[in-house]
């Protein structure tokens, strides 16, 4: 008959293995310090973050985990590895559509982990600042929501800003209904959220919340912070913003449409490098006149460059002068794209690469 494992022996068997993941991570962190030494004398200016081999690291390690490790949670320890490796040298600045809390700062920190350092703005126009002044190293911003379409204010700072894209976060939004520890449903007399989220769970609220007034707040973690200040107050926000505001999750996953999900842009200084899954953001203000659209699609079409999205946007320097915000699969550097760059810019008043960035294969949680 074989013995069953005691569960002292058991213990003793996992602090030996701790024991070598703490071995290993430190052996990591020593060559990334060199890594980052060796980036610090080839060129003083530049980052030693680089989003695209991080996106290879940990597609690579998601591939090859034999598990039983849930292969999700791969993914955040070795961002949080690589997050706390970066931090050795200096933290990375992050600025963000705050306060705390926001499905911007959720975003941010799957993108950067928690090692980076928070700088939470009040508006999109003050995060695109923070990275323009370098205030901050990156900037992330909502670009479209799936419930409720294309963020305006982003698009609009891209018009102005010398900035570049050089990454894409899809988030899954799920929102919870946040209360006062020791309150109730039946209590509840005021709903406080950003319009946005109050209009993406317009059904739950109507069907459980129905004589509770709705008020809209700046933000949802905004909402949050004014449910704890009123005794009849509920708040529909984050999960994370209930632990930071002291709320109570009474209620989870209340948005109507069940797969809701935000895509985000990160902001910094230059593209990301080709990973051969790339996606191209350009900004075209066309030529008046007939045909001026499809001077603008042609040169894509006609080498099979699958454009994904397509935005107009008022320049609000000329009356009923457009630009258009495309989205094209493949990288800038590519030979096809470079060019129908090339033959773009023949066929526009202007053309801006806002950016070539690893494309998002999945809606993280
Ligand atoms: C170590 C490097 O620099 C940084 C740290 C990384 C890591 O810890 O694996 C990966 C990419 C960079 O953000 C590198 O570029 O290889």
């Amino acid at each position: 008959m074989t013995e069953l494992p005691s569960l002292p022996g058991l213990r003793q068997a996992i602090d030996a293995v701790d024991d070598q993941v703490l071995a290993l991570l430190n052996r990591r962190a020593a060559l990334a310090g060199e890594v980052g030494r060796l980036k610090a004398a080839a060129a003083p200016e530049a980052l030693f973050h680089a989003p695209a081999r991080e996106r290879e690291v940990l597609a690579r390690l998601e591939a090859a985990s034999p598990g039983p490790f849930p292969a999700p949670a791969v993914r955040t320890v070795f961002q949080e590895i690589m997050s706390a490796c970066l931090s050795l040298e200096k933290p990375l600045r992050v600025a963000f559509l705050g306060p705390e809390g926001t499905f911007t700062h959720l975003a941010a920190r799957h993108q950067f982990g928690g090692s980076s350092q928070s700088l939470p703005q009040g508006t999109i126009q003050a995060v695109f600042q923070a990275v323009e002044r370098q205030r901050a190293d990156y900037g992330v911003v909502p670009v479209e929501n799936a419930t409720e379409g294309a963020v305006d204010s982003t698009l609009d700072a891209f018009l102005d800003s010398p900035l570049a894209i050089c990454a894409e976060i899809l988030l899954a939004v799920d929102q919870a209904l946040l209360l006062r520890p020791g309150l109730d449903l039946a209590g509840v007399r005021r709903v406080y959220s950003h319009p946005q989220a109050l209009g993406q769970c317009r059904r739950w609220l109507e069907t459980h919340l129905s004589g509770a007034d709705r008020i809209e707040a700046p933000s949802t973690s905004e909402a949050a912070r004014l449910a704890r200040e009123d005794a009849e107050g509920a708040a529909v926000a984050s999960e994370l913003a209930a632990d930071l505001f002291g709320l109570r999750v009474a209620e989870t996953k209340i948005q109507d449409l069940a797969a809701n999900a935000t895509r985000f842009l990160v902001l910094g200084p230059k593209s990301a490098e080709p990973t051969g899954r790339d996606r191209t953001t350009l900004l075209a203000m066309a030529q008046d006149g007939p045909g001026a659209l499809l001077r603008l699609l042609e040169p894509l079409a006609r080498r099979g460059l699958n454009l994904s999205r397509i935005q107009s946007r008022p320049t609000r320097r000329k009356l009923w002068e457009y630009a258009f915000f495309l989205d094209v699969e493949g990288h800038a550097e590519e030979p096809s794209m470079a060019e129908a760059l090339v033959e773009l810019r023949g066929a526009c008043a202007s053309l801006k690469v806002l950016g070539s960035y690893p494309r998002a294969m999945e809606v993280a949680r």
